[in-house]
C-alpha cells in the first residue's frame, strides 16, 4: 500500500485540483463526510448521541466543520468549537464554516484561557470527540492555549476521532511536536501517512482508516517512494508438483560459537521452516554434536575454531562451502572478536552470491563497511547495530527511520532490514517498505535469529534481496502474531516463533 508524506500529499492534491480540475471543495466534502460516517458508525454501534467538533485554522479544521454540517443533518446533537477567532479562516474553510453558522450550528471560539472552562463541561458532556485542529499542515511545536486544549481531551477519557493525524503529531516522523491528540481512530485522507505507521505514532493514531476522497491513485503511484506492506504484497507462490529439493535453493549458514549454539540452531531451523530447500550450517567444531543432535533436517560442518569460537583458519573451509551454496547467511552467534572479525571481512570481500549479513557479522564490519558496497547483501541491524555501523546514536536512528535508511542505502546501494518494533526495509532502489505485523512478544532473546533464517530462506528460493526481506520480515512477524494468539507475549520464546511459521506462511497461499 502506497504511503505519502505530507510534501508527497500537497503534490498530488495540487495536481488534483489544478491540472485534473477536481474543486478542493469536493475534496473537503469527501473529506468530511467520510470522517462523519465514522463518526456515525461509532455513535451507532455504542447508542450515543453526542459530539464535540474541535476546529483549527486551516484546511483539517475545513473538514471538522463538514464533519459537523453531516452530523448535525443526521441528527446528532453537535457543537463546534475553534482553536482560533472565526474572523481568521478562510478559503474553503470559510465557505463550509459560514454553511455551519448559518444551519445555527453551535459555534465557539476557544482562543483565551478562560474560555477553557466552556470547552471542559462540553466535553464532559459529549460521547466523542473529534479532532481537526491540525493535518499535515502542523509546522513547528505546539504551544499556548492548543496545548492545554489538547492536554484537556486527551484527559477526558472520551472516544477521539482524528480528522487525517492526530493533531500535534509529525506526519512525517511519527515523533510528537511538544503534544499530540492520542485518538482513538484516526481516518486519514486517501493515502496513509508514514508518521501513523511507526513509533510513538501508532500510540497516537489509534485504529487507521484511509478514507477515499476521489485524488486518482495513479498520482500517488507516480511519485511514491514508501510502502506498507500488507499480506497483500506478500503473496505466496504455489509450489509446482514436478520439483524437487534442489529447486528450493541450498543455504549456507555462518553462526554459532560454544555460548551461543542456539543462535546458530534458531538460525537454520528458521531457514528449513521456510522452505529452504536444504540448509547446510557452519559452527565451530565443538559446537557440531550438539548442534547435529538437535537439528535433524540440517547438515552440519564442524569448522577451524579456537577456545570454542571460529578462527580465521576456518576462512578456505568457508570459501569452499560458499561455492557450494546458493545464498549465505553469516552472524548469529558468531561472538565478536579479533579473528571472527577479519573471518568475516575476507568471506564478504570475496562473495559474489546473496548474502545476509546479522549480528557479530555487522560489529565484524563496523569501521570498515565499504567492502559491502554494491553486493548482493542484505543488512539486518536492530538499532543498537545501527548505531555503531553509522556511528548515530539510537534515538537519533529510531526518531529518523526513513532518513537514516534512506542514507545509508543511498551510501552503500544494499538492502537493509533495520528491526525494531516497526521493522522498515530500504532497498538499493531507494524504496522504503514498512512492516505491518509483529507485536511486543517478539522482543526476545533469538527472534533476530528466525528472523535471518527466514530471510535467507527466501532469498534461496529465488526470491530477490528486496522481496525476500519484505517476506522474510513480513511473515515472521505473522508467525509472531500468530505465537501471541497461544502463548501470549509475556511468555512468547524465540521457539514459538519457529513453531508458527508453517502457519503464517499458510496465510500467503
Ligand atoms: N488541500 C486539500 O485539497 C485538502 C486538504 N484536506 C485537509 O487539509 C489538511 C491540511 O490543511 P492545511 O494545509 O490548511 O493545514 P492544517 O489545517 O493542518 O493546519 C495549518 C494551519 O495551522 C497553522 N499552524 C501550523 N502549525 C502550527 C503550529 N505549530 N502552531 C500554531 N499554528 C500552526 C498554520 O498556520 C495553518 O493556518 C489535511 O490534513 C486534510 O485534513 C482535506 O480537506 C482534503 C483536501
Ligand atoms: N515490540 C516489538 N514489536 C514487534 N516486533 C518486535 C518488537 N520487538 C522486537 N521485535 C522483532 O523481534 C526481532 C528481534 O531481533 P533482535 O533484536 O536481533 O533479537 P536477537 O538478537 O535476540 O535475535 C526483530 O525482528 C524485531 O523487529
Ligand atoms: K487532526
Amino acid at each position: 500500500m502506497i504511503v505519502l508524506t505530507s510534501k508527497q500529499m500537497r503534490e498530488v492534491e495540487k495536481i488534483a485540483i489544478e491540472k485534473i480540475g477536481i474543486p478542493s471543495i469536493c475534496l473537503m466534502e469527501n473529506a468530511g463526510r467520510e470522517t462523519a460516517l465514522e463518526v456515525k458508525k461509532i455513535l451507532e454501534e455504542k447508542n450515543l448521541n453526542s459530539v464535540i467538533i474541535i476546529s483549527g485554522k486551516g484546511n483539517n479544521g475545513g473538514d471538522g466543520y463538514v464533519v459537523a454540517r453531516n452530523l448535525y443533518n443526521w441528527g446528532v446533537d453537535v457543537k463546534v468549537f475553534l482553536t482560533t477567532s472565526i474572523g481568521a479562516i478562510s478559503g474553503d474553510a470559510k465557505v463550509n464554516l459560514d454553511a455551519i453558522l448559518n444551519m445555527g450550528i453551535y459555534v465557539a471560539e476557544i482562543t483565551q484561557r478562560e474560555h477553557l472552562k466552556f470547552l471542559e463541561k462540553a466535553i464532559k458532556e459529549s460521547n466523542v470527540i473529534v479532532d481537526a485542529i491540525y493535518g499535515i499542515g502542523l509546522k513547528g511545536r505546539i504551544t499556548g492555549i492548543v496545548k492545554d486544549i489538547i492536554e484537556m481531551i486527551n484527559q477526558a477519557n472520551k472516544i477521539v476521532v482524528s480528522v487525517d493525524i492526530p493533531s500535534g503529531l509529525n506526519a512525517d516522523t511519527g515523533k510528537i511536536e511538544g503534544c499530540a491528540i492520542k485518538a482513538s481512530k484516526t481516518v486519514t485522507m486517501q493515502f496513509v501517512k508514514p508518521g501513523l505507521l511507526v513509533y510513538p505514532g501508532v500510540d497516537y493514531a489509534g485504529e487507521v482508516r484511509v478514507a477515499e476522497i476521489g485524488i486518482p491513485y495513479r498520482l500517488a503511484a507516480e511519485i511514491g517512494k514508501i510502502y506498507l506492506v500488507t499480506s497483500e504484497d506478500v503473496k505466496l507462490p504455489k509450489r509446482l508438483g514436478d520439483t524437487h529439493k534442489g529447486n528450493y535453493g541450498k543455504a549456507l549458514i555462518i553462526a554459532g560459537s560454544k555460548n551461543m549454539t542456539g543462535a546458530a540452531y534458531l538460525c537454520a531451523k528458521g531457514a528449513i521452516k521456510t522452505g529452504c530447500g536444504l540448509v547446510k550450517l557452519a559452527v565451530p567444531q565443538s559446537a557440531q554434536s550438539v548442534i547435529q543432535g538437535a537439528l535433524y533436517e540440517v547438515i552440519t560442518y564442524g569448522l577451524e575454531e579456537k577456545n570454542g569460537i571460529l578462527s580465521y583458519n576456518a576462512l578456505s573451509s568457508v570459501l569452499k562451502l560458499i561455492d557450494e551454496s546458493d545464498v549465505i547467511a553469516i552472524g548469529p552467534g558468531l561472538t565478536h572478536d579479533k579473528d571472527i572479525s577479519q573471518l568475516v571481512y575476507d568471506i564478504v570481500k570475496n562473495i559474489d552470491k546473496p548474502v545476509v549479513l546479522d549480528a557479530d557479522a555487522l560489529n565484524a564490519l563496523v569501521g570498515r563497511l565499504e567492502v559491502i558496497q554494491g553486493k548482493r547483501i542484505i543488512l539486518t541491524p536492530h538499532y543498537g547495530e545501527m548505531s555503531r555501523l553509522t556511528g548515530l546514536g539510537t534515538d537519533e536512528i529510531k526518531n529518523n527511520l526513513f532518513e537514516v535508511a534512506k542514507t545509508f542505502i543511498d551510501r552503500y546501494k544494499v538492502t537493509l532490514v533495520l528491526k525494531g518494533a516497526k521493522t522498515v526495509i530500504a532497498t538499493k532502489e531507494g524504496s522504503i517498505y514498512i512492516n505491518s505485523t509483529g507485536n511486543p512478544g517478539m522482543a526476545t532473546a533469538g527472534s533476530g535469529d528466525v528472523l535471518t533464517g527466514m530471510i535467507t530462506a527466501f532469498l534461496a528460493q529465488g526470491f530477490s534481496e528486496e522481496k525476500a526481506a519484505i517476506h522474510g520480515v513480513f511473515y515472521h512477524g505473522k508467525a509472531g502474531d500468530i505465537a501471541r494468539e497461544y502463548v501470549g507475549e509475556y511468555g512468547m520464546t524465540a521457539m514459538d516463533i519457529l513453531e508458527n511459521i508453517p502457519d503464517a506462511l499458510k496465510c500467503g497461499l
